[in-house]
Formats: structure tokens, sequence, C-alpha cells
């Protein structure tokens, strides 16, 4: 117990940094809740004294009914409902949606703060989940499970004040009934769903990931021709779910009845007991029918409750799935900034690097200087560790041992507006938008001109073939740049490189899928680009397929060991 509370404590006090809101929010459904019973019990006060009255009068007994006050109350209760009915859903909707956006900003923030290794220790899919769906479950929780449950008990000591003002007994008889409902439809609920509701979300998660699976993977299945094997995978992972489900609403649909039945029969004792105070003539009639009346109508402050709390395991694994976030991110954000428009050295003294789950390292014990404004290739074989070495250099990767210095400060302490400024890279497995090819372009210069895109797009030789699109600059690159080739992508990426400023570059087989020619006209545009900046080409190897304009250091990568080597 102790356990589900420290999970749930920084959310509820996320949730609770917007206390006024969730007051005010409060209220407003309490008051909604009070002026429907309200309406309920004078209608049927009046009804019933109406009927007394009109029938003493047809006896010829002397008779008195004010029919304006209790008029008016109705008419007022009435609007009184629809107002404040309208009022809360405006209100509540807005606070529900200021708490999502304080959600998802602190979830954002922390993956911002993940480097490239914990990214992709995890599936899209379930960054995905975790940024939806699971802070939808917890945004849930305001609305369902911490106004709800406070307005059913406030209404629980209302309504029996209200009752014993004329019938104590039936007052504390409600008071009873109505605490036992409450309990049953929040704590018994909450534990009596909690696994079946916790497994409702990892059944969730895997089912998300094989649907995700089957229509990524959809070409390899069919070629294999085992589509239909994966098919049956879902449709046993479904199967599984739904049962959980059906359970899980069974068990809901249970407690439900239950509370039908406590408060149907809190209604039949209220009647009971009335009746038996009315017959030694201690309240009337019309009281009588209104404290009945009011007893049906105080069962809709518990109706929700059951379906929230019996769900109270969800909102568990979702925050214990958040929670994992918060425990693995870096606790404060670096803020260092580097100067403007100078050229940055790169010092890296005895840098190490083991990924999470490898025997050997990627890494090992690496130094390196490169003056500023200078180029130095770094060749490797396949594996050796050159992407890597580029993330770290980039601060994409944190290496646990040794150090990075760009500009002379540690690459890690560097914010991430300044890295984004000072830094470009061109990584081997470049990333397109389901967009336009401007719009990809601008992602890194949105003031670009048509001029300045044209003047990129003729740097990578991607001009002629844009200008006989039809659609040229506003032609779609489709998702990940599919309608375009690996060689036009990568292209197309190293044009949006060129539209910033950065001092230092870093370019990961700048010249993959592209025939010689082309990189050597490449590589002349980038020669002019590349002038006084600090450039490090990742290539396999030096050859023709790969000009290095301007290349002064040339170090090998094997194993994970650098060497510097005479450049030929
Ligand atoms: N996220 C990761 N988790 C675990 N191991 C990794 C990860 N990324 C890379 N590695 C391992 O680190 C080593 C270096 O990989 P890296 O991608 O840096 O090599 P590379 O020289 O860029 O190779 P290539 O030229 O084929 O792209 C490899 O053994 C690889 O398996």
């Amino acid at each position: 117990m102790r356990a589900i509370y420290r999970d749930f404590c920084p959310w509820l006090l996320l949730l609770l940094r917007r206390r006024r809101r969730f007051l005010l929010g409060t209220l407003l459904v309490f008051v909604t809740l009070m002026a429907g019973l309200a309406l309920l019990g004078l209608s049927g006060w009046f009804i019933t004294a109406s009927a007394l009255a009109g029938i003493a009068l047809s006896m010829g007994l002397p008779a008195r009914l004010d029919v304006y006050v209790p008029g008016g109350g109705i008419r007022f209760f009435a609007l009184a409902r629809t107002i404040a009915r309208y009022m809360e859903r405006l209100y509540n909707h807005n606070t529900v949606l200021t708490l999502l956006a304080d959600l998802r900003y602190r979830v954002f923030g922390y993956l911002t703060r993940f480097d490239d290794a914990r990214l992709r220790g995890e599936r899209a899919s379930d960054w995905l989940s975790r940024l939806t769906a699971d802070i939808d479950t917890l945004d849930n929780f305001y609305l369902r499970l911490l106004v709800p449950p406070l307005v059913a008990l406030l209404s629980v000591v209302a309504v029996s004040l209200f009752v014993a003002i004329w019938l104590p007994g039936v007052g504390v008889l409600m008071a009873v009934t109505l605490g036992l409902l409450w309990l049953v439809v929040t704590l018994l609920a909450a534990v009596w769903g909690f696994s079946q509701s916790y497994q409702q979300v990892v059944d969730q998660q895997s089912l998300r990931r094989l649907v995700v699976d089957q229509v990524q993977a959809s070409a390899e299945l069919m070629s294999y021709q085992t589509t239909q094997w994966h098919r049956t995978m879902i449709a046993t992972q479904e199967q599984q779910a739904f049962s959980n489900q059906r359970r899980l609403g069974r068990k809901a649909a249970l407690i439900n009845c239950l509370v039908s039945v406590i408060s149907g029969l809190m209604v039949v004792a209220v009647v009971w007991f009335a009746s038996l105070v009315f017959s030694q003539q201690l309240v009337s009639g019309p009281i009588l029918v209104m404290a009945a009346l009011i007893a049906l109508g105080a069962n809709e402050a518990f109706i929700a409750l059951p379906a929230s709390f019996i769900k109270l395991g969800a909102s568990y694994a979702a925050v214990r799935r958040l929670n994992a976030l918060t425990g693995d991110s870096s606790p404060a954000a670096p803020a260092v900034s580097l100067p403007e428009d100078v050229g940055l050295s790169i010092q890296v003294n005895q840098l190490s690097l083991r990924y999470a789950q490898t025997l050997e390292p990627a890494l090992k014990c690496i130094d390196l200087h490169l003056p500023a404004e200078k180029r130095a290739v770094i060749t490797g074989n396949s594996g050796a560790g050159k992407s890597s070495l580029a993330s770290v250099l980039m601060g994409r990767l944190q290496a646990p041992q040794g150090e990075v210095m760009v500009g002379g400060v540690p690459v890690w302490q560097l914010s991430a507006e300044s890295r984004a400024n000072h830094f470009a890279m061109l990584t081997q497995q470049v990333d397109l938008f389901d967009a336009s090819i401007a719009e990809n372009l601008r992602i890194a210069n949105p003031t670009a001109s048509d001029n300045k895109l044209w003047e990129v797009l003729s740097a990578v030789a991607l001009d002629s073939w844009v200008e006989q699109l039809p659609k040229g600059l506003a032609t779609a690159v489709g998702e990940k740049g599919q309608q375009l080739s690996g060689g036009q992508g990568r292209r197309l990426a190293l044009a949006r490189l060129m539209l910033c400023n950065p001092q230092v570059v870093i370019l990961d087989e700048p010249f993959a899928g592209v025939d010689v020619a082309t990189a050597n006209y490449i590589a002349s545009s980038l020669d002019k680009w590349l002038s006084n900046r600090t450039v490090i080409f990742f290539v396999h190897q030096v050859s023709l397929l790969n000009p290095l304009p301007g290349v002064e250091y040339h170090w090998h990568l094997d194993a994970g060991k650098l060497n510097q080597c005479p450049l030929k």
C-alpha cells in the first residue's frame, strides 16, 4: 500500500499544483449535484403538499398552501442545476486539458534528457504509449478518481444533515448506509479490480507492439509466408486481453449491482422509518416524500464511482511506467553555452563506452585532439565504433568514462540550445518527415527563402531532379522519405544540414549511396560550406568513392581503439 502511494505521489503533487482549479471544479460538481437533489426533494414536497391541500379543500376542510415560495424554489434549483452543470463541464474540461499539458510537458522533459542509447533501448510504440495512453490514464485521475469520491463524500454529509433536521433517525440511517456505499464503490472496487485492470495496460501494450510489427514488417511476413503465424499471435494476445477485460467488466457489474441493492434497500428503510415517525404525527406527509426522494436521488453521486475505481490498477501501471522514466533521466538539464562565431576545438581524453547488455566496450580509451576549424577523417570497418564515437562527440550519447570537450567545455554540460546551434550531424539513418521537400528543408531554417532552398538543393545535385517534379519544392516525400531513393534521401538531409550555421560538423558516411561523379560534385560544394568550421568525416575507408575535401588529420578505429594514421 505504501509502495502504491509512493508511486502515485509525484503525479498527485503535480496535479495538486493546480489545487485552486481542483477545489473550484469540485465545488461546481457538488453544487450541480445538490441543485439536482434539491429540485427533486422540493418538487416531491410541493406535489404532495398541493395534493394534500386539494384533498382537504375538496372535503370542505380549511387548507392553506403558499405556492409562490416553493414554485420559485423549483425554478431556482432547475436553473441553478443547468447553469452549474454547464460551468462545471466547461471548467473541468479546461482543467483536464491544462493537466494534460502539464503531464505531457513533464514526460517530454524527461525524454529529452535521454541519450541515444536509452532512446533506442525501447521501441517507438512503447514511447508512444507513454506519451499518449499512459498520460491519458493519469489525466483521468482528476476527473474520475479525485473529484467524484470527494463530491460523493460531501454529499453524504450534506444529505444526511439536511434530512436529520426533520428526521434525525433517518439522517443517521442515511449517513451510515451512504458511508458504507462510499467504501464499497471506492476501496472495494479498487482492491477487487486492481490486478485485472493492471493487466489490462500490460495486455494493451503487448497488443500494440504486435500490431505495429504486423504493419511495419508486412512485406517480410508476406515474403516468408508467415503472415498467418503472426496473425495467430495477435489473435491469442487479443483473446487473453479480451477475457481479462470480461472478468473486469463482470466485477464492475457486480459492484454496480451491489450499489443498486444497497441504495434500493436504503430507500425502503427510509420510507419505513419515516412512516413510523409519520404515524406518530411527528412529521408531515410532504416531508416524508421529500426524504424518500432525496434518498433515491443520492444514488447519483455513486453511480460513476465503481467503473472508475475498478481501474485504479490501470492508473498504477501507467504511473509505474512513467516513474521508470523519472528514475532513469539525469536530474537537471545542463545549461552551459558556447560562444558564438568562434572556432571550436575537439578534445577527447581516455574515452570508453560500453553499451548495456554487451560484454565488449564499443570504444576503448580514446584520445583525440582536433584544433578549431580543421578537418579530420575517422575510418573504420563496420562495427568498429564510428557511429558511437560520433554520437558521443555530439553529446547524444553519454560515456561513463573519459571526457569530451568542445571549445574547452565538457560536451555534457552544454545546454540543448547550445548543442543545437553549434553542432550539426549527418547520421547514417536520416530522418525525413512525411511532408514536402520544402518543409523538410525548413526544419533546419524556418525562415529560409525559396532561393536559399534551391541553392542548397543545387549544392547536393538535387535541383534538376526537383525542378522536373510537377509540384517542385511542394512534392511530398512520404513517410520516412519513402518516395525518395536512399541516396536522394541522404542528399536531402545533407542539403537540410547546409541550411544551418554550425561551428562543429560531423558527417557519418556523407557519400553513401552516391555515385563517384555526384560525390565529387557534392564534395566541392561541401568544401565551400565547411570553411571555418571544425569537421570530422566518418567513413569506412578513404577512397575515390569518398572525396574528403580539406582533410588534414586521419585516425583509424579498430574494434573501438583509435590510432592516428599518416594522411595519404
Ligand atoms: N544501441 C546499442 N546497443 C548495444 N550495442 C550497440 C548499440 N549501438 C551500437 N552497438 C554496438 O557497438 C559497436 C559499434 O557500433 P557502431 O554502430 O558505433 O559501429 P560503426 O563503426 O558505426 O558501424 P557501421 O559502419 O556498420 O555503421 C557494435 O558492436 C554494435 O553492435
